[in-house]
């Protein structure tokens, strides 16, 4: 099966068998199929149709990675490092091919992308350098007898992914569940699902145990199928807070630890002290990668009254400069959104908020790119919204499109009850000069990962992950790894058994 991205933007896709199951990457690929699921974003056309997979390739995937587990957990830190490096210089070094196909698969800037990619290899260098600093303790107990404790993995690990950054969250869920000596069963979003295939094809050309990372395809039932697994350990799942209800609750019946990845509608606090030119950028990046679909976007963005109008003076400005149109130019900033419907809704929140009474300060509007090609495409302005309060639909849910909300505040105390009057908790920023302020600002605020002074950036090294109902876990981090594997405690009495017998 081969994917070609033309810089034209049109794709052209040539798959030699019509059904083909590769033994490593269970994904059924079928010109004719049932399902139409990959539609090329930047012009609105379906580039070809997958079958979902069933029990019978759920369960072949399952096993395929029981049988790798086997090899691959009796492996040292060391010889795994070895194996998820390589996959790192093979992402690497086919960065461009990566970020030019996420381009089609998602719709998001080659800017953007690559960037993605970047995360994604770091992410599996960061997991391969733990690798070999696993490790248990040695206590010592009365009489010369001691215990240990041993790091073990969990087993086989799924993996579900969200469609807005594809091949980093297969990344971020298969590089911490290798390194700690699981295997890996993941299954994209239906919306984007060829770019898991190619981490798993980089893995399988890294060396990794046949079967050690499989990509099966589908929606939510091959979803439920593999969290209802008897020989699945542990599910990670990336998507909405409903999705993620419905994935604790069939996890639960195996008593299976879950991480969950929710949405959020993070809160974004721009004080009167703050460097107003970064505020601004801050704001952008808050709002507007990945076409506003970003599960940690500071949406509402609460500025104090004073500096209100320069604020939003200028980044309408910004806004408006933004480069929208064909994503594989270098240009762009901002692409296609991922689908028509998801495009739809999204226009239809800045409807609502219209009726509500907000103002649409720019944006907000379908794109029709100049470029007959791209005519299709899901596009849409990005929009900044005035005049909103703290009740409208706009400010309360996630919108999940590039859709900024403004919203005036007067005091701290005032805008930090403000910030967190919500059941989600994924991110939070506060832009301030004054450092006793923004710590004392972030202690308060309710959310997993916060900013100071910036906004959207997420170091490898760092936990990312949600307070509320934005998740469960993290992702990242050292801390990971505790998320991917268990302890054993192990007695060893030296003395004899002192039996009360
Ligand atoms: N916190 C994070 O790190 C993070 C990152 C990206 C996206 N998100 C969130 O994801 C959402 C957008 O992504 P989406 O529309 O793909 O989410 P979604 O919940 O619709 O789907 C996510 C994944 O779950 C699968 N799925 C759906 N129903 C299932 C079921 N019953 N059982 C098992 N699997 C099932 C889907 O096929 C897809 O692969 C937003 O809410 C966003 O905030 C969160
Ligand atoms: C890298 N970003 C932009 C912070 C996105 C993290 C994943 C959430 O959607």
């Amino acid at each position: 099966m081969k994917f070609t991205a033309q810089t034209t933007g049109i794709i052209e896709m040539t798959v030699p068998n019509g059904n083909c199951v590769q033994p490593v990457v269970f994904m059924k690929v079928c010109l004719l199929g049932r399902l139409s699921y990959l539609t090329f974003h930047v012009v609105g056309r379906v580039l070809c149709q997958l079958e979902p997979c069933g029990a019978v390739e759920v369960d072949q995937a399952v096993k395929a990675a029981k049988l790798a587990f086997g090899y691959w957990s009796k492996m040292s830190g060391m010889e795994r490092a070895r194996v998820m490096i390589e996959a790192a210089h093979i992402i690497e070094s086919n960065r461009e091919e990566i970020a030019e196909m996420e381009v089609v698969n998602n719709g998001k800037s080659i800017t953007e992308a690559r960037l993605d990619v970047d995360s994604a290899r770091l992410c599996i260098e960061y997991y391969a350098g733990l690798a070999s600093t696993l490790a248990g303790q040695h206590v010592q107990l009365p009489g010369g007898s001691f215990a240990y404790t041993r790091r073990e993995p969990l087993g086989i690990c799924v993996g579900i992914g969200a469609w807005n950054y594809p091949f980093q969250i297969a990344a971020w869920k298969s590089a911490p569940a290798l390194a700690c000596g699981n295997s890996m069963v993941f299954k994209p979003s239906p919306v984007t699902p060829v770019t898991a295939v190619m981490l798993a094809e980089i893995y399988a050309k890294a060396g990794v145990p046949e079967g050690l990372f499989n990509v099966v395809q589908g929606g939510q039932e091959t979803g439920s199928l593999l969290c209802q697994h008897p020989d699945v350990a542990k599910v990670s799942f990336t998507g909405s807070v409903p999705t993620g209800q419905k994935i604790m609750e069939m996890a639960s019946k195996g008593v299976k630890p879950v991480t969950l990845e929710l949405g959020g509608k993070s809160p974004l606090l721009i004080f009167k002290d703050s460097d107003l030119e970064n505020a601004v950028r801050g704001a952008l990046m808050a709002n507007f990668l990945s076409q506003g679909q970003v599960c940690s976007n500071g949406t509402r963005v609460f500025v104090q009254k004073d500096i209100m109008p320069e604020f939003v003076k200028e980044v309408v400005k910004r806004t408006q400069a933004i480069e929208i149109g064909d994503p594989l130019l270098e240009s762009t900033r901002m692409g296609a959104l991922v689908s028509r419907p998801h495009l739809d809704k999204v226009l239809s929140f800045v409807d609502r908020a219209k009726k509500e009474g907000a103002t649409v300060l720019c944006g907000g509007e379908p794109y029709v790119p100049s470029d007959p090609k791209l005519r299709g495409g899901y596009y849409m302005t990005p929009c900044v919204l005035g005049n909103c309060t703290d009740d409208m639909i706009c400010v309360k849910e996630e919108i999940f499109g590039p859709v900024m909300s403004v919203l005036p505040f007067e005091t701290e105390d005032e805008v930090l009850q403000r910030a967190n009057d919500t059941s989600l908790g994924l991110a939070a920023g506060v832009f301030t000069r004054d450092v006793r302020r923004a710590h004392r600002v972030v202690e308060h605020l309710k959310a997993g990962s916060c900013f100071i002074n910036n906004y959207n950036i997420t170091p490898v090294e760092v936990p990312f992950g949600g307070f509320k109902m934005s998740g469960i876990g993290r992702e990242n981090g050292q801390v990971t790894i505790e998320f991917y594997s268990q302890l054993k405690t192990v007695f060893v009495e030296m003395g004899d058994v002192d039996s009360l017998f």
